[in-house]
C-alpha cells in the first residue's frame, strides 16, 4: 500500500491537566475550537489527503451505481390516524427526505401534506418530530437543518394546509405536547450563547418547559417547569391521553430512570407561570413511562425493580408507593420494549426475545389475549392510541425490507394483516440466510450474535467481513433490513456479523449496566470476542475483518484497535467519542456520565483513563500495525462534536503514523452541512456509503462481483 505522509500538526506540549494527581498531556486542545483558522486549517489538510484517496477506490464507483439502484425502493412509515383523517411518511426511493401525506381513508387518493424536500436545495433540513393537536385540527413539526441537534418548530392548519406564523426557536431533546383546547402546546428549550446552529460546542444545561399559545410571539411564551439548582436535568413533558393531567418525567442523563411529578391542568385557569406540580416519585431509581389512564388510575411501564421492565397502575388519588399494583408482571427472560392503550380496553406490549419481537394482546386489566403471529425479526414502528380501534405495526428483518400490518381491533379474534410490503427489485432473499449463536466472551458470558451471509458459501476463511457493533445506553441492535449491506453480501461477498454486546437492552437493564462505568471493557471484550470467534469458525480472518460502530460505537472501534489491532484489517468509526477525559464538557456529553461514568470522580477516572481511546494509542507490538481507518465526522455534529475525532486522529498519525510497518492508512473524512446521523439526505448517505465501502475493498482487497 502506498506510505501516506500525513500533516504535522503542532502539539502543545504546555498542555497539562491534572485529574486527581495524574498529569494527563492534551497536546491538540486547541482542536477543540471549530472556529478556529488553524483547526479548519487542521480539517482542510486531512480532507486534502483523504478524499482523493477514497475516489481512488475502484469499486467505489461500482458500488454507488449498484447501491443507487437498490436503494430506489419505495419506503412507507405506518399511517397514523389524527381526527378523521390518516397521515403517513413515504420516500419513492432516492428522495432525500421522507414526505409527508394526507388521506381522509386508508384507500382513498393521499395528498401531499408537508415535503422538507421543498425546504433546501440539498436536502439537509429534515423534518424531526410531528404533534397534532388531540383534534388533528393542528399540526406542529420540528425541523432538523444540516443535521445538528436544534430545533425550529413550526405550526399548521390541518384543514386547508395553512403554514401558520408561529416559529419557536431554540428548542432541543423537545417534548411537542398540545393541550386538549388546541390553545397551545408545551416544548423545551436551552439557554443559548450567541450562536447555537450545531458547531458550536457549548454545554447544553438548564432546559426548561414553556408553553406556546398559537397565535402569539415566542417571546410570550409561558416558563412552566425549570430546575436551576439541577442543570443537567432534561424537562420533558406530555399531557394525558384524557387531557387533563401534564406528566413530568425529568431525567439526568440517558440512563433509563427518571422522577414523575404531574400538574392536574383542569384547576389551572389558563398557563399564566410556573405550574405546581405534585411529586409521585422524587428520585432516580428507576424509570416510569406514561401509558394511559382511567381518571385518576395510571399506568406506567417501569424498570422498578424489574430490570426486564413491567406495567403498574398508580393511583393520583394515593400515590404514595405502598398502593402501587402490578398489572403486567416481568417477564422472567423476555424485556418489555413498548406499551400502548387501544380502543378503551386493549393493551398491546412487544417485547424482545433474545433479540427477536414478540407482540402481544392483553385486556386493560392485565390478562394476556393473544400473540401476534410475526416472523423473526424486529418490530420497528407502531401506531395505535386509546382512542383508535386498530393498530399498525411495522416489521423488518436483515432479509426482510419492511412490511406493515394493520390489526383492527374490532373483530371478535383480531387478526393481523399485511397492509403493506415493500420488495426491493433485482434482491432475491432466499440467496441468502441469517443465523444466530451464542458465542463465549472473555470472563465467559454467552454474547448473542446475527450472521447474515450468502446460501452455500464454505467456511474456509475466506470471506471479508463486516463486524458492526454499538453496545451502550440501553440501545438493543436488533435485525433491520440495510441495503449497502446487500450490496456488500452480493457484489463482494461480504459476510454480515452484529454482536449484541453488553451495555445494550437487549436483555434489559443488568444487560445495560453490565456494559456501563467499571463494566465498560466487557464491552470491547465482547467485540473482541466476536472477531475471535468468527475466526476460529472459519467465516473469516483477521485481515478479511472490518469493525465498524458509531458513536458510542465509534468509542468501540477506537478502543478495540487500541487494545487488538491484529484482529481487525479494517476499521470504520462513525462520529466517534474518543476523549473519554473531556466528553462531558461539550454539548450534551454531561448526559453520558450515566454510562461512562465522569472524569470528575477518581474511582471513575480510574477506569476511563485506562480505555480512553485518545489517551491509548501506541506502537503495536509484535510486529503487528494498526488496521486500515476510517474515521468519519461533521461540521455539524452537535451530539458528539468532531473536536472527539479530530484529536483521535492526529495524535494516531503522530504516534503511529511514520512507523514503518504501519503501511495501512490512517484517515478521517470531515463532512459539511452534517451532522451525527439523523436526517441526513439519503444524497449524503450514498455518497458516504460509496466511500466507506470503497475503502474496506481496497484494504480487505476485494473485487467486484458483477
Ligand atoms: O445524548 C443522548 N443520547 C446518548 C447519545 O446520543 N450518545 C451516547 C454516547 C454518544 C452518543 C451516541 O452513541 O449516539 O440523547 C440526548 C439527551 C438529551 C437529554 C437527556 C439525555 C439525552
Amino acid at each position: 500500500a502506498s506510505v501516506i505522509h500525513y500533516p504535522k500538526s503542532r502539539r502543545d506540549e504546555n498542555a497539562v491537566n491534572d485529574y486527581h494527581g495524574s498529569k494527563i498531556h492534551d497536546p491538540y486542545v486547541w482542536l477543540e475550537d471549530p472556529d478556529s483558522e488553524e483547526t479548519k486549517r487542521f480539517i482542510e489538510q486531512q480532507n486534502a489527503i483523504t478524499m482523493p484517496y477514497l475516489s481512488a477506490c475502484e469499486t467505489r464507483e461500482n458500488f454507488k451505481t449498484r447501491l443507487t439502484e437498490m436503494w430506489d425502493y419505495p419506503k412507507y412509515g405506518c399511517p397514523i390516524k389524527k381526527g378523521a383523517k390518516y397521515f403517513y411518511l413515504h420516500n419513492s426511493g432516492l428522495q432525500n427526505q421522507s414526505v409527508l401525506y394526507v388521506q381522509d381513508s386508508l384507500d382513498s387518493e393521499a395528498q401531499v401534506f408537508l415535503d422538507p424536500n421543498k425546504l433546501s436545495e440539498d436536502g439537509t433540513v429534515a423534518l424531526a418530530k410531528r404533534s397534532f393537536s388531540d383534534d388533528g385540527e393542528f399540526f406542529a413539526y420540528s425541523l432538523s437543518y444540516k443535521g445538528s441537534d436544534w430545533v425550529t418548530i413550526k405550526f399548521m392548519k390541518v384543514d386547508g394546509q395553512e403554514q401558520l406564523p408561529d416559529t419557536l426557536e431554540n428548542a432541543k431533546f423537545t417534548s411537542m405536547a398540545w393541550t386538549h383546547d388546541n390553545r397551545g402546546l408545551f416544548y423545551n428549550r436551552y439557554p443559548t450563547g450567541d450562536k447555537a446552529d450545531g458547531t458550536e460546542t457549548d454545554l447544553n444545561l438548564n432546559q426548561k418547559l414553556y408553553y406556546h399559545v398559537l397565535g402569539t410571539s415566542q417571546s410570550d411564551d409561558v416558563l412552566c417547569a425549570e430546575f436551576p439548582e439541577h442543570p443537567k436535568w432534561s424537562t420533558g413533558a406530555g399531557v394525558s391521553d384524557c387531557g387533563r393531567y401534564l406528566i413530568l418525567t425529568p431525567h439526568e442523563g440517558s440512563a433509563p430512570f427518571n422522577r414523575l411529578f404531574y400538574c392536574d391542568l383542569k384547576y389551572q385557569e389558563g398557563i399564566t407561570g410556573l405550574l405546581p406540580f405534585v411529586t409521585v416519585v422524587d428520585n432516580f431509581d428507576a424509570q416510569y413511562e406514561y401509558i394511559t389512564n382511567e381518571g385518576t388510575l395510571f399506568t406506567f411501564k417501569t424498570n422498578f425493580k424489574s430490570p426486564r421492565y413491567k406495567l403498574i397502575n398508580i393511583d393520583f388519588s394515593k400515590p404514595e408507593m405502598e398502593n402501587w399494583t402490578t398489572l403486567v408482571e416481568e417477564d422472567e427472560n423476555d424485556v418489555l420494549k413498548w406499551a400502548t392503550c387501544v380502543k378503551q380496553n386493549f393493551l398491546v406490549l412487544c417485547y424482545l426475545h433474545d433479540v427477536k419481537s414478540i407482540l402481544r394482546l392483553h385486556k386493560i386489566t392485565g390478562e394476556r389475549l393473544m400473540t401476534f403471529p410475526l416472523d423473526i425479526g424486529s418490530i420497528v414502528e407502531h401506531f395505535g392510541k386509546r382512542k383508535d380501534s386498530e393498530i399498525f405495526y411495522k416489521f423488518t428483518s436483515f432479509l426482510t425490507p419492511e412490511v406493515i400490518y394493520r390489526c383492527d381491533l374490532t373483530q371478535e379474534d383480531p387478526q393481523p394483516k399485511v397492509f403493506r410490503e415493500t420488495n426491493v427489485k433485482g434482491f432475491d432473499s432466499s440467496q441468502y440466510q441469517t443465523v444466530q449463536v451464542f458465542y463465549p466472551s472473555k470472563d465467559g458470558t454467552k454474547i448473542p450474535m446475527f450472521i447474515v451471509h450468502k446460501k452455500g458459501i464454505e467456511l474456509d476463511g475466506s470471506h471479508p467481513l463486516y463486524l458492526f457493533g454499538y453496545g451502550g445506553f440501553n440501545i438493543s441492535v436488533t435485525p433491520s433490513f440495510n441495503v449497502s449491506r446487500i450490496v456488500f453480501m452480493r457484489h463482494l461477498g461480504g459476510v454480515i456479523a452484529i454482536p449484541n454486546l453488553r451495555g445494550g437492552g437487549e436483555y434489559g437493564e443488568t444487560w445495560h449496566q453490565a456494559g456501563c462505568f467499571g463494566n465498560k471493557q466487557n464491552v470491547f471484550d465482547d467485540f473482541q470476542y466476536a472477531a475471535i470467534y468468527l475466526t476460529q469458525q472459519k467465516y473469516t480472518s483477521p485481515e478479511k475483518i472490518t469493525i465498524v460502530g458509531g458513536s458510542n460505537g465509534g468509542l468501540l472501534v477506537g478502543a478495540c484497535i487500541n487494545q487488538r489491532p491484529e484482529l481487525f484489517g479494517c476499521a470504520v468509526s462513525h462520529v466517534p467519542v474518543m476523549d473519554m477525559l473531556k466528553f462531558h464538557k461539550f454539548t450534551i456529553g454531561h448526559a453520558w456520565t450515566t454510562d461512562f461514568g465522569s472524569p470528575d470522580k477518581e474511582e471513575d477516572f480510574k477506569w476511563l483513563i485506562k480505555y480512553s481511546p485518545l489517551h491509548n494509542i501506541k506502537i503495536p507490538e509484535s510486529g503487528a500495525q494498526y488496521p486500515a481507518l476510517l474515521l468519519l465526522t461533521a461540521d455539524h455534529d452537535d451530539r458528539v462534536v468532531p473536536l472527539h475525532s479530530l484529536k483521535y486522529i492526529a495524535q494516531l498519525q503522530h504516534c503511529v503514523g511514520s512507523y514503518e510497518k504501519q503501511t495501512n492508512p490512517l484517515l478521517i473524512r470531515i463532512d459539511t452541512k452534517a451532522g451525527h446521523g439523523f436526517g441526513k439526505p439519503t444524497a449524503k448517505i450514498i455518497e458516504e456509503c460509496s466511500d466507506i465501502y470503497g475503502f474496506i475493498s481496497r484494504n480487505v482487497n476485494l473485487k467486484w462481483q458483477d
